[in-house]
């Protein structure tokens, strides 16, 4: 796979210059930022994030933006909003990286003092090497990158030359600069990684750059939140605020939460992933072949159900959408639940002999872990529990290496900061796996406990 260069800018960029400019912009704006709300550098790298330098009380408004401040949709230029059209939605940061590009092209662009400041460079996988990618070792992220990359040199290569040629030189979208994949990549992953989701006029959710609040740094236990006000374009404040969720000591960072977000899309649009993040899962395609498997993998014996189910069990499956035309075999392993809901009724069903007990307790609470005792009867849970161990296991493979050979890596100073990320990853996605095994052995231990107690003596 071709290598997207990094970007080169023509400008200073965000190193050479004070991180009070942007503070001061959004102030002359008509914006309202807090007087303890610093603008810091993170790291060597250059990372910045907010911060309180004063004490803060809870409630108290840190940062307010009016109206015309966010960077965000729709697309006004005919050209540019003819080659947003052709961005698939589910690409929609691209939508509003192609305005962010235009922006940046222009000479006296509003947000010159906001552009100006982002990042130069970004850690997101589509700037990874093809040999950086394969040490994701997780095959739907390796997908998911690879299908990023091709849309970027895609998009590049024809769909831009296109436009330009239909539209005619004097209608460049970018004012007749060149715009490559990597510009593409730059732009697609500012948009990924700072966007909001801002209700418009009409009320519909928009993606929104949000200057200034956007250097706020995620956390899963915030210090700050962000609120947005309805209020029309006449009037000036407040518009989108960020306010102290909690008291804040001098030195605080001042963090929201970005969402629910598993580590693949931590990774793919935000290019950092968090360890022993509650929202992570593993996924895997739900398959009768890879569910014998998890049977043998756990040693036991696979009922013929395994390869040919009844039909009362072929009905309940389509029922679950795991088969039949509306299927979406897509389930998941790790979390709160330990697996996918859809994933443990079909195992139950799948070792349950006749149909009768799941007709009167339902499929919703074959669903379901809060029955207090086994739905099934306790044979058929143990051996439901041991299978979805083996599947633990068995999704393991696909990672050619083990968690402490990923420390290993990881404790050396000299790896690159894309195999660090890397590494990262995966070691999380393996250690996932582990405490899910674990949490269904514990289950296993118990339920093991409860058949020698009601056991005949
Ligand atoms: C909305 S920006 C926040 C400001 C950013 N630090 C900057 O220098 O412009 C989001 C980016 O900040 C970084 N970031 C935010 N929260 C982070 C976290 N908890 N751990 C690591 N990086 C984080 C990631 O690079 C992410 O793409």
């Amino acid at each position: 796979m071709a290598r997207l260069a990094l970007l080169r800018r023509s400008s200073s960029g965000r190193e050479g210059s004070s991180t009070e400019d942007l503070v001061q912009w959004v102030r002359q704006q008509g914006g309202r930022v807090l007087p303890a709300v610093h603008l810091q550098r993170q790291n060597a790298r250059g990372d910045l994030g907010l911060v309180a330098t004063e004490a803060v009380q809870s409630g108290e408004s840190l940062i307010a933006l009016p109206p015309h401040i966010p960077l965000s949709l729709p697309i006004d230029e005919p050209a540019l909003a003819a080659l947003a059209q052709r961005v698939p939605e589910k690409l929609w940061a691209m939508k509003l990286g192609l305005k962010l590009l235009a922006e940046r092209a222009k000479k006296h662009s509003f947000w010159w003092p906001y552009i100006h400041k982002l990042p130069e460079r970004f850690r997101m996988p589509v700037f990874f090497s093809g040999d950086e990618i394969q040490q994701l070792q997780y095959p739907p992220i390796i997908h998911q990158v690879k299908k990023r990359c091709e849309f970027l040199l895609q998009f590049a290569a024809e769909d831009i030359p296109n436009i330009i040629r239909d539209r005619g030189n004097d209608k460049h979208p970018f004012g007749g600069q060149q715009v490559d994949a990597s510009a593409l990549g730059w732009a697609m992953a500012a948009v990924s990684s700072r966007a909001f989701c801002v209700k418009q006029s009409g009320e519909s959710d928009c993606p929104s750059l949000l200057p200034l609040v956007d250097m706020c740094n995620h956390s899963f236990t915030p210090t700050a939140r962000l609120v947005q006000h309805h209020t029309s374009s006449a009037q000036l404040l407040p518009f989108l605020e960020v306010v102290a969720q909690q008291d804040l000591e001098r030195g605080d960072a001042l963090v929201l939460d970005y969402g629910p977000l598993s580590n693949d899309i931590l990774l793919l649009d935000y290019g950092f992933v968090i360890p022993n993040n509650p929202h992570d899962r593993v996924e895997l395609r739900f398959e009768l072949q890879l569910l014998e498997a998890a049977c043998f993998a756990a040693g036991l014996h696979a009922p013929s159900s395994f390869t040919e189910p009844a039909p009362w069990q072929h009905a309940l499956l389509v029922q679950l959408k795991l088969q039949g035309p509306d299927a979406s075999q897509m389930v998941t392993l790790g979390g709160k639940d330990q697996v996918d809901c859809r994933l443990l009724a079909a195992v139950r069903l799948l070792y349950a002999e006749d149909g009768s007990k799941i007709r009167s307790i339902g499929v919703e609470m074959l669903q379901s872990w809060d029955a207090p005792t086994a739905l099934l009867g306790l044979a058929n849970e143990c051996k439901v529990l041991r299978t979805l161990v083996g599947l633990c296991m068995l999704a393991t493979a696909p990672f050619p290496t083990s968690i402490s050979e990923d420390q290993d890596l990881l404790n050396q100073d000299e790896i690159s900061e894309n195999i660090r990320l890397a590494t990262e990853f995966r070691t999380n996605k393996k250690q996932l796996l582990i405490n899910t095994i674990s949490s269904l052995q514990l289950r296993l231990q118990s339920l093991t406990m409860q058949e020698l107690v009601s056991a005949p003596r």
